[in-house]
């Protein structure tokens, strides 16, 4: 329900214009679950590929290649410290453009306490001239609304300020993708501090796909996001009910009637589905329709 009475002015085609380019994220093991999707995904839809532990550079590579032959934009990630040698790194770089023709790619530094080879963060690897010359358009980099439960605030600004010198020097645009989370207010203090910062990137705003309590609350702990009472029951649920599930049909009006895309800049929705890409993909074609209607 749209609640129109803060003073805030309601822009009914933003939620729209949020979901016009939205991104999906996928896992390696997810091929067959993409091609039972396809049909409901946009054409050119672009699809992030997560980097996950115990999953091999084969399956990465493989869920790249059936992205594109499928008519999606694949969008690989790297986890920085999971790569054991540059080696490793550029034989991945070299079949993801060989099969996948990507464009695109999102580094990470990834959670391994100590880096498992010569790439410490995502700048180091931004750094080492293995981006350089396979043609990518951009690169995602990390934002987080909510900060981060390991690195302080200033390092995570000063991280993002030199990933943009870096990724400008290549003549590769940066785009930036937001750690999920379930409320809409530090998202959107956050995207302003962003923009005073002098950072006109794209903004990938992370959003959870339709799942249930018991698995957001999984994922909110592993990937140190915050999940009160107070804000899971603003997202549409409550704690006390497990057997509970929500989209993020709320959290996505809350940020619609928030944004301002004057003062914001670019800005679009990227989709964690942690109910399973299909589910996700129906939820989003469900809501466009219902905002058609
Ligand atoms: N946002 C997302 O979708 C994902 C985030 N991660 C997270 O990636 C974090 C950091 O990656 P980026 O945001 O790319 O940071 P980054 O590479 O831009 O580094 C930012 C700052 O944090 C330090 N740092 C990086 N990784 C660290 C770690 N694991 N532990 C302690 N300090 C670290 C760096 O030295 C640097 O000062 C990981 O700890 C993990 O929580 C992992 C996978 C996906
Ligand atoms: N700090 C941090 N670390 C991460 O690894 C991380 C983030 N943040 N933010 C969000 C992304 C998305 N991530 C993930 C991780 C696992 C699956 C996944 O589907 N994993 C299993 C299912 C496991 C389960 O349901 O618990 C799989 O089949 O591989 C999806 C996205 C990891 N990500």
């Amino acid at each position: 329900m749209l609640d129109v009475t803060q003073g805030q002015a309601v822009a009914p085609e933003s939620a729209g214009s949020l979901l016009e380019s939205f991104s999906l994220e996928m896992t390696a093991k997810d091929v067959v679950a993409l091609e039972e999707a396809a049909g409901i995904i946009p054409p050119g839809t672009r699809i992030a590929i997560a980097f996950l532990p115990g999953e091999t550079f084969e399956a990465r590579l493989k869920a790249a290649e059936r992205v594109r032959a499928l008519g999606f934009d694949p969008a690989p990630h790297i986890s920085a410290r999971r790569i054991a040698s540059e080696a490793e790194l550029r034989g991945f770089l070299e079949g993801l453009v060989a099969k996948a023709s990507i464009r695109r790619l999102f580094v990470v530094a990834g959670d391994p306490p100590v880096p498992e080879g010569p790439y410490e963060d995502a700048l180091s690897l931004i750094r080492s001239g293995m981006l350089n010359d396979l043609g990518l358009e951009s690169v995602g980099v990390s934002g987080y609304p909510e900060g981060h439960p390991e690195i302080g605030s200033p390092a995570l600004w000063q991280a993002m300020r030199d990933k943009r010198d870096a990724l400008a020097d290549l003549g590769i645009s940066m785009t930036i993708l937001t750690q999920f989370g379930f409320d809409a207010r530090p998202i959107v203090d956050w995207v302003e501090q962003v923009r005073e910062s002098g950072i006109d990137a794209l903004i990938r705003i992370g959003v959870p796909g339709p799942a249930g309590v018991k698995t957001l609350l999984r994922f909110a702990a592993r990937c140190g996001v915050g999940a009160s009472a107070k804000v899971m029951s603003r997202y549409g649920l409550s704690l006390t009910q497990l057997m509970g599930t929500a989209g993020p049909d709320r959290l996505i009006e809350d940020l619609a009637r928030r944004v301002d895309p004057e003062r914001h800049g670019p800005l679009s929705l990227h989709f964690y589905p942690f109910g399973g890409i299909a589910k996700t993909a129906e939820w989003v074609s469900d809501f466009n329709a219902r905002k058609a209607a």
